[in-house]
């Protein structure tokens, strides 16, 4: 028998539970050699009178540090305190960490990955990017003979289930986000979400193991959705577009780029169909070319999925290391505005001409909206954009995707 601790039992935490408990025949087939998990503990800060699982609960975690059953922990509790110290102490002593905590894996991931190999246990993340979708297994395992060069995706469920709403529907932002927290798709703080932070550390993990040393997520241009309104969807499909918040990262000789925003995403871009909370992310190989990877982003049980075939991996490697390239260097991003797009720039109609002469070969969008005069801007760099759309008077500005 394996014994596992849960510790966090919130929407993931319960999934997990949940996920062990109904396809035990399944998970205990592929652990291996007649092994079996269970679940011995679940760690929390509230009792949760009548659960099903109420006997397994405790509230200290010295209880299952202590345990020397104890071999695989799920870390469901998200945030760095404690769950930081509860996963180096754990490690520490020789258990696997399976986690779905993000936040802790940009901030200290190579550290606690170093830890667990030094104890020749794991710290396993699949659950951290992407939620149910396979993407850090397949860069890990899969994906090794490819130099991987880019990597764009919709690494946000509430975002992206946010937009494809107000598209759709026209309804407001902040409707939405409510029903994305009711759904459970939202971190505990939803600014995470709306302000980009969340997709940015999941592509800093990302691509921190695209080029197997350390990106840091502080470094990392990001954007959110706060500013787009349902005017932007109507020149949008105007333009045959839509719009999705992308993450995204890219090496070009020897430099690395990375950035998170809302972006305009043709009808022809894979991205431009990945609705509601799904995913996605498009990884680039020199020898592969394109490859996609897609599913559920967020969400209890396609999260806890991925947290479970972490648990299952960690069974099946009781005492082995499982090798990630992931160094504790940090890589030197290159800033943003040496990168170049095409801008879709909004502007009050008295603004049309000032806009005009800044932008001399802007491309004229008509959508109807009065009050208003909106055009594409030529390929620049995002450096000589705001240089010329301060001399613009512009109400919005969305980056276009080509
Ligand atoms: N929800 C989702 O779709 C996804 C979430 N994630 C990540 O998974 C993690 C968990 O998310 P989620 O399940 O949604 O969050 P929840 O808030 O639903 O669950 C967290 C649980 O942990 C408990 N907890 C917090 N601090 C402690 C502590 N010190 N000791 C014991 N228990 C504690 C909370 O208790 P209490 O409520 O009493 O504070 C709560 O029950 C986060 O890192 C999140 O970013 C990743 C992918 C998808
Ligand atoms: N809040 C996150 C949860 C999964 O990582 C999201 O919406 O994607």
């Amino acid at each position: 028998m394996i014994q596992v601790a849960v510790m966090g039992y919130g929407t993931v935490g319960s999934g997990v539970v949940e996920v062990i408990e109904k396809n035990k025949e399944e998970i205990n087939k592929k652990c291996g050699a007649g092994e079996a998990v269970n679940i011995k503990y679940i760690l929390d800060l509230r009792d949760f009178p009548g659960d099903a699982y109420e006997s397994k609960i405790v509230h200290d975690v010295e209880q299952i540090l202590n345990d020397p059953e104890v071999k695989i922990i799920c870390e469901t509790m998200g945030g760095l305190k404690p769950a930081y110290d509860f996963t180096k102490r754990a490690l520490m002593l020789g258990k696997s960490v399976c986690t779905s905590n993000k936040e802790l894996v940009a901030a200290h991931g190579p550290e606690l990955i170093k830890i667990a190999h030094e104890n020749q246990c794991n710290y396993l993340f699949e659950a951290s990017v992407g939620g149910g979708i396979p993407i850090i297994r397949p860069l890990n395992y899969s994906l090794t003979a490819e130099k991987i060069d880019a990597i764009t995706g919709i690494l946000n469920g509430t975002t992206n289930y946010i937009l494809s709403r107000m598209e759709k529907e026209g309804v407001d932002f902040a409707e939405v986000l409510k029903d994305a927290q009711e759904k459970g798709y939202a971190e505990r703080n939803p600014e995470a979400d709306v302000e980009g932070y969340d997709a940015c550390r999941k592509i800093a993990i990302l691509s921190s193991l695209m080029c197997g040393k350390n990106v840091k997520y502080q470094d990392i241009y990001t954007e959110g959705i706060t500013k787009i309104t349902s005017t932007d969807f109507v020149y949008a499909h105007a333009m045959g577009k839509t719009i999705k918040l992308l993450a995204m990262s890219r090496e070009e000789e020897g430099q690395f780029y990375a950035m998170v925003a809302p972006f305009l995403v043709s009808k022809s871009h894979p991205l431009y169909m990945v609705n509601d909370v799904f995913n996605a992310v498009c990884v680039h190989g020199n020898m592969l070319g394109d490859s996609m990877y897609y599913g559920r982003g967020a969400g209890k049980l396609p999260t806890a999925s991925a947290v479970v075939s972490d648990v299952v991996d960690c069974a099946r490697h009781i005492g082995k290391v499982i090798m990630c390239f992931w160094d504790a260097q940090d890589v030197e991003l290159t800033g943003i505005e040496r990168t170049s797009h095409r801008f879709f720039v909004r502007v009050a109609l008295e603004n049309e001409k000032k806009a005009l002469q800044a932008f001399e070969r802007a491309s004229v969008i008509e959508a109807d909206v009065p009050g208003e005069f909106a055009f594409v801007t030529e390929k620049m760099t995002e450096e000589e954009f705001d240089r010329k759309a301060k001399e613009a008077g512009m109400i919005n500005r969305i980056r276009m995707n080509e």
